[in-house]
């Protein structure tokens, strides 16, 4: 390993994803929530070692006394008692049962879902038709039956508030286990062997465990409630016992004479049920990162745009081209960390041209190509400046309702995988049609019969009949043609493709790589193709733009790249390529990984995988810059072999 890419592998390191307590920190309503349980539990625990007095020691000359009284902190209540000392003791004893009722509702609850989503069938069904029966009683009214029929007591308050809530453990883990059941590695480890005990154990139990957890977590602060409730109502813990719950209710009837008495342990309950609730929310969290990263929330309809992305396009600034990206820079903000995905991406495509964007995967091709359209996700996506110019106009700074209208019009997006972007409860032809009449007003009838001529013109054999076809009904080559034919149907000006071939065998590769190639120069429309194979490039595009860690490190005509490639990637990229009659050259892999786009370092991203870097490449940025006709290279060694 040389001194560059020892440097940047232990920047790697430091920089790596933070712990779990590293994670919580940043939270900072979870170290509230955190600092409130952690403060209650310790009192809680050392209790029978403060110098209290005895919580139900009577002394009715000194009853009702107000907090901050001669040796009662927080005053006494009907009997005298000190109050500090009974909500130290009845906190202990809420904390506590609360406690044990959700590990045996968890331990329950989490056993029979994962039975009943793992196993299935008759087992599955009478499992869950208990937990419906339990589930179709109104929730305290069947905590209060329960109850009523063990006999009112600290223990049965616990039972009961444990059995309601069993399910809610086992729907949730019921539906974890039953879409884990149906992965490939559940599949891999019963064809080696392994019993249904051990893949439970190994496969599913560690990945059910986040979900208990989280869901634990956030139903502690509930239970407490819930037993606060049950005491309140006398079915709880019963005198001389108290816990925060019997003390509240005893409270109640001296809420005017005596406000103190209900007051503080209202207040305890309260303080105790927001630190567990805050404490959970930042568990939740810091265990399902796609949370906090903001990928479980719904995006809104268009990235957010930084005014520094707003301006327009100077006049003839772009004349001939169809699509023009200007500097277009594209950053997620996650917490406090900001990962640069694209930065300073200038090229721009003519009618009738294609240009190929190629790079690893993470190099930021997709999100490139989403700035486009606004289709970046936000939150957490931000598109922090530059220009994409259309038609004179920067799409960055139009409104909603202007993108739509060129969303799917003038410019179409074809997406990598048919089958999660084609909704499934349609047939093909209703969905190209919708596309038709959204954008040209056609009637029901017209758009049906575009969609079947869209369907033709992508070589799809009795077109008439497929479009009846359901998305699961045609085979992967099939489907990438309906999403090419719902692409052309409104006449676009510019068509981005997002690896549409990746997911395909060679054979139907070719032939879709053909049909495009075709309908662009058909339509003379510009074509934008983004892949991560440089042999894909070679076969359609004319310009190709090389992506590495977020930033254009080389660009020019395909042919030129093809014969001189000048970026020591891009070198690197091509010699990835199998060549025919070279079967037995082993294919030279690029060692090392992409740089993390959220710590990238100071000078060239690629230097500590670069087999011509030197010590001048890692100081400082260096920038893309003009070489040759037509051509940009950001390397301060550009075309330089290794001696
Ligand atoms: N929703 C998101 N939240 C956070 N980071 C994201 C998100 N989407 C993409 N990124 C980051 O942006 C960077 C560029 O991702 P992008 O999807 O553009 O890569 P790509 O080159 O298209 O890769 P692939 O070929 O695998 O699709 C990566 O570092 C990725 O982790």
């Amino acid at each position: 390993m040389t001194a560059i890419a020892q440097r940047a592998s232990g920047r790697r390191r430091r920089s790596g994803r933070p712990g779990i307590w590293a994670r919580l920190s940043r939270n900072h309503l979870a170290v509230v929530g955190l600092g409130i349980v952690a403060g209650m539990c310790v009192l809680a625990l050392m209790t029978p070692l403060l110098p209290l007095a005895d919580p139900n020691a009577t002394d009715l000359a000194a009853r009702l006394k107000r907090p901050f009284t001669d040796g009662h902190l927080l005053g006494t209540d009907q009997l005298g008692r000190d109050m500090l000392s009974r909500i130290l003791w009845g906190a202990r004893v809420s904390i506590a049962v609360g406690a044990v009722a959700t590990i045996v509702a968890a331990t329950i609850g989490s056993l029979i879902g994962i039975v009943a989503g793992f196993y299935g069938r008759w087992l599955d069904n009478t499992l869950m038709r208990g937990v419906d029966m339990l589930m179709a009683f109104p929730y305290m009214l069947l905590a209060l039956a329960i109850v009523a029929a063990l006999g009112p007591g600290l223990l049965n308050a616990l039972f009961a508030i444990a059995i309601v809530n069993i399910p809610f453990f086992a729907r949730s883990v019921r539906g974890v286990t039953i879409s884990l059941v149906r992965l490939e590695y559940v599949d891999a480890a019963r064809m080696s062997g392994l019993g249904n005990g051990r893949i439970l154990f190994s496969e599913i139990l560690p990945n059910v465990v986040p979900v208990i957890v989280v869901t634990m977590s956030t139903t502690l602060g509930w239970m407490i409630l819930e037993t606060a409730g049950l005491s309140f109502l006398g079915l709880g813990a019963q005198p001389p016992q108290a816990d925060l719950g019997s003390m509240l209710g005893d409270g109640r009837k001296l809420a005017i004479t005596a406000p103190h008495v209900a007051t503080i342990p209202g207040l305890v309950i309260l303080v105790l049920v927001i630190g567990i609730n805050l404490l959970g929310d930042g568990i939740r969290d810091v265990l399902d990162p796609r949370l906090k990263s903001g990928a479980l929330s719904r995006p809104r309809a268009m990235t957010e745009v930084a005014p520094a992305a707003m301006s327009q396009p100077e006049r003839s600034a772009h004349s001939n081209a169809a699509l023009a990206l200007d500097r277009l820079s594209t950053e997620f903000r996650i917490g406090h960390d900001v990962y640069h995905a694209t930065r300073d991406i200038s090229f721009q495509v003519a009618p009738g041209e294609c240009v190929g964007i190629v790079g690893e995967s993470g190099s930021g091709k997709s999100v490139t190509a989403m700035s486009v359209l606004g289709l970046v996700p936000t939150p957490p996506g931000l598109i922090a400046g530059g220009q994409v110019v259309y038609q004179e106009e920067n799409l960055l700074a139009a409104p909603l309702p202007r993108l739509q209208q060129v969303r799917g019009g003038q410019i179409a997006y074809v997406f990598q995988d048919p089958l999660t972007t084609l909704n499934p409860l349609y047939t093909v032809g209703d969905q190209i049609a919708e596309t038709v009449e959204r954008h040209q007003g056609l009637s029901r009838r017209d758009a049906w019969q575009r969609a079947v001529e869209l369907m033709e013109s992508v070589h799809i054999p009795d077109a008439a009949g497929r479009a009846r076809a359901y998305p699961h009904e045609l085979s992967g080559g099939m489907r990438q043609r309906i999403v090419i034919a719902m692409a052309l149907a409104n006449d676009p000006d510019v068509i981005i493709a997002d690896e549409p071939t990746t997911a395909l065998d060679v054979t139907i590769q070719a032939q879709v790589l053909k049909l495009l190639d075709e309908l662009r120069r058909k339509h003379n429309a510009a074509l934008v193709f983004i892949t991560h194979d440089f042999g894909v490039v070679s076969e359609i595009c004319d310009h190709v733009q090389v992506m590495y860690a977020g930033e254009v490190v080389e660009s020019g005509r395909v042919q030129d790249v093809f014969e001189r490639p000048l970026h020591p990637y891009t070198r690197r990229l091509m010699s990835c390529i199998p060549q025919l009659g070279r079967g037995r050259n082993p294919i030279a892999a690029i060692p090392g990984l992409p740089p993390a786009v959220n710590d990238l370092p100071p000078g060239c991203p690629f230097a500590p995988r670069c087999d011509v870097a030197t010590a001048a490449c890692t100081p400082r940025p260096i920038s893309l810059a003009p070489h040759g006709e037509g051509r940009e290279v950001r390397c301060i060694r550009p075309g330089e072999s290794p001696a």
